[in-house]
């Protein structure tokens, strides 16, 4: 078995190779609907020769918070590896625990991934920070279900929505600054998103506990999750390979109820 987990996200789109106990190689390109099944084989095929990894793909797991890209990549999981891919969300790809949420909900896969990938390694009553386009909250109750969470706007999509909006502000990148008073325009607005999301992470997360009544831990994950690590103690553990691992765990269950 040779697993490729394929993460779509509004921002990126990641691909990892899973061989059943190490992802030998994580790849990253920009989320594009447009591109097609032939455009992903030939970045796809460049980079696993061009770190050498010998790797004949048997097994295709997607999960997308874009549903349009999920067509371009079905067609490639069936062209190049000719199998059908699993995609989470669909009636078809079970989940270890179901969510509980409103009727007629759709929950990101994102959100139902990560879910799965932190009871595996931590067991239940979880708080999933994922700092991606948007910045999500995901609850994990006692049992490993999805009960709910919260949605923020992203870090990056904050201060471009500064520079948009604003004629006299740049775009700037989002960094951890030294004091909390900028003396210039770029500090101010760094400082801003810094430390206001330290504060929107801080002060969601003890709400979730207070209103959840019973201890949690918080897992960090997404690009930027290692940025707020250093500004105070947000987390409990930061893991990047946190939704990667959560598709191969929902690989993992699928394949053991198709074989029971
Ligand atoms: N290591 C990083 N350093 C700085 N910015 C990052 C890093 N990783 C991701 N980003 C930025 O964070 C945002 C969210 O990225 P990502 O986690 O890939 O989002 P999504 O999963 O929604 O596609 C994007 O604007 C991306 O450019
Ligand atoms: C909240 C999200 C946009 C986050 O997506 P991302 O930042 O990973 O691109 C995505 O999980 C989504 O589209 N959710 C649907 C609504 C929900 O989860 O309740
Ligand atoms: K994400």
């Amino acid at each position: 078995m040779m697993l490729l987990a394929i993460d779509c996200g509004n921002t990126n789109t990641v691909f990892s190779i899973w061989d059943g106990s190490t992802f030998l190689c994580t790849l990253r390109t920009s989320t594009h609907h447009a591109r097609t099944a032939d455009a992903y084989f030939t970045w796809f095929s460049t980079l696993v020769k061009h770190y050498g990894i010998e790797a004949d793909i048997t097994d295709v797991i997607i999960s997308s918070t874009v549903p349009r890209v999920v067509f371009n990549l079905r067609v490639f999981a069936d062209r190049f590896f000719g199998c059908r891919p699993m995609v989470v969300g669909k009636p078809e790809c079970l989940l270890p625990q179901p969510p509980r949420v409103d009727p007629g909900t759709q929950v990101g896969p994102d959100r139902l991934v990560n879910t799965a990938g932190a009871y595996d390694r931590h067991g239940g009553d979880l708080i999933v920070v994922d700092f991606g386009t948007a910045t999500t909250f995901d609850v994990v109750a006692h049992d490993g279900a999805y009960v709910g969470g919260v949605i923020a706007p992203g870090v990056n999509l904050s201060l471009e929505a500064l520079h948009t909006a604003a004629a006299a502000l740049p775009h700037v990148d989002v960094t951890m600054p030294q004091k909390v008073i900028g003396t210039n325009t770029v500090e101010c607005m760094q400082s801003g998103v810094f430390w206001g999301y330290v504060g929107l992470v801080t002060g969601i997360c003890d709400r979730i506990r207070a209103e959840y009544e019973r201890p949690m831990r918080i897992i960090g994950t997404g690009g930027l999750a290692p940025l707020f690590a250093q500004g105070e103690m947000l987390f409990d553990s930061i893991e990047d390979d946190l939704t990667m691992h959560g598709l191969a765990v929902i690989h993992d269950y699928n394949k053991k109820a198709e074989n029971a």
